[in-house]
């Protein structure tokens, strides 16, 4: 693997090569402006219908109407509240009525305009109608152009946890326009960081040596370093994905850190206490601890990853998380519902090193609990 290039910032392309369900994602600044461009070859007629949340409709949608209507495409759109709770049964309820409403064809494209909760909300929406209708992603968020948009994981949360109803839909398309980040607010960058910085730490060590060099300045803003990150993060999603489109192995590299974000997020309720990429940064930070403990990886590279969740501004412990958390054992027990569980045992993705990530069953819960009650002691 190599580490992020500097790429052409208008647009550049990653093909995700899946047979008959491959698909481009295209990463650039100005791509919402040029939608209808963007997508006109995938339209049999010149129509869409778009589904956002009331934050990003105030940010993008009028430009990406406009985009649309510039290639002489009409658009309507369905604007759901923003947040996590928006990803359950209600509204997605909602949203396929509303398509059925539209009379939305088989053939029709639905666009998912946002972040990780549209784009998993409205894929699976979109997996459902009619048993299936083509959607393209424009993810608004950076956690949603390095991870969600990319490679058809759709879904909702339950009262059970997270993501545990979905199907496996691949978008038409993605459309990545690294300038929607400039209105993110810095705590929902950050938060996306958290999966960028998965991707050097499960397979690419120089990947996390540049993070560890130009981290900053991206955060800050520059936007050829965020189009490079962008671009290093959805190649390496698309390689493993193409591997293993529905997880039967290697594609469970994508989940390090997020046994331990999951249970964290059902624990704080899927509240503002703790963001998803919040989750996955500080569930990263313990699966390296734990592989260090283990003896797997080398004792200084939990070090690394905490120093460099620090010097970004980011949670790094359970420590950084407000209000009460649940004991270890009931931290364990929400670990339960964890889809990599095969046969009652919980499986984790533990590194040799950093780059060096492997999944396993190996791991003693009694070495998890040891791990959780210490860090839940830090909290004091
Ligand atoms: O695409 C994948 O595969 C991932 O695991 C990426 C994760 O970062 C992402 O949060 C995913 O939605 C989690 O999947 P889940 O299967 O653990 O719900």
């Amino acid at each position: 693997m190599t580490q992020a290039t500097a790429i052409d910032p208008a647009a550049d392309t990653v093909h995700v090569p899946l047979g008959a369900r491959a698909y481009d994602v295209r990463i650039g600044t100005g791509l919402i402006d040029r939608a209808g461009a963007e997508i006109a070859d995938l339209l049999p007629r010149p129509r869409v219908v778009v589904v956002t949340d009331a934050t990003v409709a105030e940010a993008q949608l009028p430009a990406l109407e406009t985009g649309l209507a510039a290639a002489g495409i009409d658009s309507e759109a369905l604007v759901l509240p923003a947040g996590e709770a928006t990803k359950g049964w209600a509204e997605l309820t909602r949203t396929v009525e509303w398509l059925l409403d539209r009379k939305v064809e088989r053939r029709d494209v639905v666009v998912a305009l946002g972040g990780g909760v549209i784009g998993d909300l409205v894929g699976f929406a979109a997996a459902i109608l009619r048993r299936g209708v083509r959607f393209v992603q424009v993810p608004t968020t950076l956690l949603a152009q390095v991870d969600s948009s990319v490679g058809g994981k759709t879904g909702i949360n339950t009262r059970h946890g997270k993501n545990l109803v979905g199907a496996f839909h691949q978008p038409a398309r993605v459309l990545a326009d690294i300038a929607a980040l400039e209105t993110l607010p810095a705590r929902d960058f950050r938060a996306g960081y958290g999966e960028v910085m998965k991707y050097g730490l499960l397979g690419d060590a120089a990947f996390f040596e540049w993070l560890e060099r130009q981290g900053p300045a991206l955060a800050e803003g520059d936007t050829a370093l965020r189009a490079q990150a962008v671009r290093r993060s959805v190649e390496m999603k698309a390689e493993i994905v193409v591997r293993d489109e529905t997880e039967q192995g290697d594609r469970a590299l994508l989940n390090l850190g997020h046994t331990f974000c999951h249970a964290l997020e059902a624990a704080t309720g899927y509240s503002d206490r703790l963001l998803h990429g919040e989750g996955v940064g500080i569930g990263c930070a313990l699966a390296f601890a734990l592989s260090a403990r283990l003896g797997l990886c080398p004792q200084e590279d939990p070090s690394r990853v905490a120093a460099h969740l620090s010097a970004m501004g980011m949670r790094a412990t359970l420590a950084d998380i407000p209000g009460d958390l649940p004991d270890a054992d009931a931290l364990l027990d929400l670990m339960g519902q964890d889809k990599k569980v095969v046969d009652g045992r919980l499986r984790f993705v533990l590194a040799r090193g950093i780059g060096d990530a492997f999944v396993t069953a190996d791991v003693p819960r009694e070495a998890v609990h040891a791990l959780l009650t210490e860090a839940l002691a830090a909290r004091g």
